[in-house]
């Protein structure tokens, strides 16, 4: 693995940023801390730019250098806005992504020295993957840095051939959504080794065949049911998707696997340079392109009914002037996102931190409208 140190003299590579994502309980945060752990106990060590964006955690293992949390109150967020637990999630991160560019900034100015970005995403794993905001934020960094995709499994609660698909199913949308390189991490193997996961990846008649054996699959007549029969041709659908991922078997607990892991995060730099990149640069010159033709045409419209304005009412164009100074200054007011590990430190909140560390004041966020 590259360390930073190690290329001094040739051109710093771009940090790769690895984006968790899991349904709840699958062990993300307890995987990210091992990661952070691993980087840490290298020679030299290569600590990784953390980020929590799960604003409703009450307690994160690792120290993050940003965490939503220091910006959005979520629980604030519910009162104010008159949500439940999981609008209120969704709402703090749809207005932490509102300030995402400056995190961007933060991690760009730490490029130089940090090889690798890890983010936790918030528990309820559709918050951040069918979202709007999920959605900028993986196109934001994806499109800034080197990316992959690490989908957290549970495996003990995987074993069931029904649950297995339905997993699979769900990184298969995920992958093709986002189109990044994928790694599938077979997380909690001290408890429950990934061998049958492996082989019903690679051998979807060994898949059929421990369906037909798995109890409640076929009916009072011994006839396959409709469930059976939907996950055996869904199994030979996800055959040409398994081609695409990488899977590694990982214990957060015990370390075990988090080699091999990096070595697929490593091995996947290239796949992004190679696959996402040359498609990204295509989509974004296809969309300037019909960006353009649009101008144009809104232009020359405009134009058109500029003339005949002149025409028709020559005193008001006369008086139709633009004048800067009436201009008014829009800017946003700025919010700070918080760079934990920068001096100084504390000391660089936003009002709206305060009121999560107890202060009475109430957050005041914009609403449309
Ligand atoms: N045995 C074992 N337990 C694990 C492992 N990884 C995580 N766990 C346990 O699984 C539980 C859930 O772990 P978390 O890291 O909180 O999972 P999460 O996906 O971040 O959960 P959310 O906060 O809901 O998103 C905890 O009790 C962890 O101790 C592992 O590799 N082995």
């Amino acid at each position: 693995m590259e360390s930073s140190s190690s290329t001094s003299t040739e051109e710093k590579k771009k940090p790769i940023v690895i984006i968790t994502i899991g349904m709840a309980g699958a062990g993300k945060s307890t995987f990210v801390q091992r990661i952070n752990s691993h980087l840490h106990s290298l020679d030299p060590p290569a600590p990784p730019y953390l980020l929590n964006l799960d604003p409703a955690v009450t307690h994160v293992p690792f120290e993050a250098n940003i965490d939503i949390r220091d910006t959005v109150n979520y629980k604030e967020v519910m009162k104010q806005y008159n949500l439940g637990p999981n609008g209120g999630i969704l709402t703090a991160l749809n207005l932490f992504t509102t300030k995402f560019d400056q995190v961007l900034e933060l991690v760009e100015k730490r490029s130089e020295t940090v090889d690798y970005v890890i983010l936790d995403t918030p528990g309820q794993i559709e918050i951040f993957t069918w979202s709007a905001s999920g959605a900028i934020i993986t196109d934001a960094v994806a499109s800034s840095f080197p990316t992959v995709v690490a989908y957290i499994i549970d495996t003990p609660r995987t074993t069931a051939p029904a649950t297995f698909m339905s997993n699979m199913l769900y990184a298969c949308s995920i992958l093709y959504k986002t189109k990044l390189p994928f790694i599938l991490v077979f997380n909690k193997t001290d408890v429950q080794p990934h061998d049958f996961a492996v082989e019903w990846m690679q051998d979807f008649e060994a898949f059929q065949m421990a369906l037909a054996s798995h109890s409640g699959t076929t009916d009072a007549d011994g006839e396959p049911t409709y469930m059976n029969s939907l996950m055996n041709s869904m199994s030979l659908v996800l055959d040409e998707f398994y081609k695409n991922l990488k899977a590694v078997g990982v214990s957060s607990m015990t370390g075990a696997g988090v080699k091999e892991f990096f070595e697929a995060v490593d091995a996947s730099r290239s796949e992004y340079e190679k696959e996402y990149l040359p498609e990204l640069t295509r989509a974004r010159a296809a969309r300037d392109q019909s960006l353009q033709a649009v101008k144009e045409e809104s232009m020359t419209r405009f134009m058109k009914d500029l003339a005949i304005d002149q025409i028709q009412n020559p005193n008001a164009a006369l008086r139709d002037r633009w004048r800067p100074e009436d201009e008014e200054d829009d800017d946003d007011d700025p919010v700070n996102i918080v760079d934990r590990s920068e001096e100084p430190w504390p000391g660089q909140y936003i009002d709206v931190t305060q009121s999560r560390r107890g202060d009475s004041e109430s957050m005041v966020w914009p609403r449309p409208g």
